[in-house]
């Protein structure tokens, strides 16, 4: 693995997941492998969980960890090829990248979507530019499209509490919210459960379909409360229109679930930051059925699997 920024296949996805789990017992087990190596999290946008369990993640590993949040404290980025750089932005991605990538060994950046220009934001035209220009391994973040290390947290999850030999009933269901929000959480989400062999009911209102290519294989239902009557896992997220771009049609009835509709022993999930009582209410968060938490800690390992895995081919 070179690069770490979609799901890649069912036995590398297992793999991590093995991997991310003895990380878990084991934190310290690979604390020299990295020693001589940095690693450079650069962020277009605010982060809480991903910036600081990335960060423990290269020190369980011994390398050194640079936060830049660039979108801030760097100069005013040009992502447009062959443009006169005379109006506000001050350095292009082709030197920024670059010299980034001489400065260290492996590169993970966060780059949200614009939820303007579908076409730019579906190619991960950012993420894809560091790769290109900095010729170091890159890891997502958060792209406009996926949230990777996200959902392998989530899959690790879902496999540490999961004790059943049949398969788990997962359903991915749309929360309310006031912002149009990115499609790349619950976009990893399918790719990774159906990725994975699991089998996924997801619940939208009409207008909020996702894009195909991540929810091939899944069954859709527009019903929430049918869809989450006998599930095992609900994550809960929100998300703007996909086909009206980044808009908020209007939804009909009550999407917040509600603890009375999900049987005994059911798991409820979401990636975190969440909206209390707008997204999910507090019934559910401070609840027994909360997985979040353990979703929010899970995220250490799984970056800490991923480097792993990316240090392990660097040296070979
Ligand atoms: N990294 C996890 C989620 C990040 C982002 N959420 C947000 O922007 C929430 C913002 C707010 O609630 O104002 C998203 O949905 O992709
Ligand atoms: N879940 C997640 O990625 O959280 P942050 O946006 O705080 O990093």
């Amino acid at each position: 693995m070179q690069n770490f920024i979609k799901f890649e296949t069912q036995s590398t996805a297992e793999k991590l997941i093995q991997s991310a789990l003895q990380f878990k017992e084991k934190p310290f087990l690979q604390k020299e492998l990295g020693k001589e190596l940095r690693i450079g999290l650069i962020f277009l946008n605010p982060s809480l969980r991903t910036r600081v369990s990335t960060q423990i993640a290269a020190k369980n590993l011994g390398m050194e960890a640079i936060v830049f949040n660039i979108d801030k404290e760097g100069w005013a980025l040009e992502f447009e090829e062959g443009v006169i750089m005379n109006e506000n932005k001050a350095e292009h991605i082709k030197e920024a990248a670059s010299v980034l990538g001489s400065y260290f060994d492996i590169l993970a950046i966060r780059a949200f979507p614009t939820l303007t220009d579908k076409k730019q934001d579906m190619a991960d035209k950012v993420i894809h530019q560091f790769i290109k220009y900095s010729q170091k391994p890159v890891v997502s973040l958060e792209s406009s499209s996926r949230h990777p290390l996200q959902s392998l947290a989530d899959m690790m999850s879902i496999k540490e509490t999961w004790k059943n030999v049949s398969k788990p009933k997962i359903v991915l269901s749309w929360a309310p919210h006031v912002k149009a929000l990115p499609h790349a959480v619950p976009n990893s989400f399918a790719e990774w459960t159906l990725g994975l062999g699991h089998d996924l009911t997801i619940t939208q209102p009409q207008g909020y379909e996702l894009e195909e290519q991540f929810t091939k294989g899944a069954e859709i239902e527009y019903d929430q409360e049918k869809a989450v009557a006998d599930a095992d896992f609900v994550y809960v997220k929100n998300w703007s229109s996909y086909h009206d771009y980044g808009k908020l049609p209007k939804v009909e009835g009550d999407w917040l679930l509600k603890d009375h509709q999900l049987k005994k022993g059911a798991k409820i999930m979401h990636c975190l930051p969440v909206r209390r009582n707008l997204e999910l209410a507090d019934e559910l968060l401070d609840g027994n059925k909360s997985l979040v938490p353990l979703q929010a800690e899970n995220r250490i390992y799984a970056a800490q699997a991923v480097l792993f895995e990316i240090i392990s081919n660097m040296e070979s």
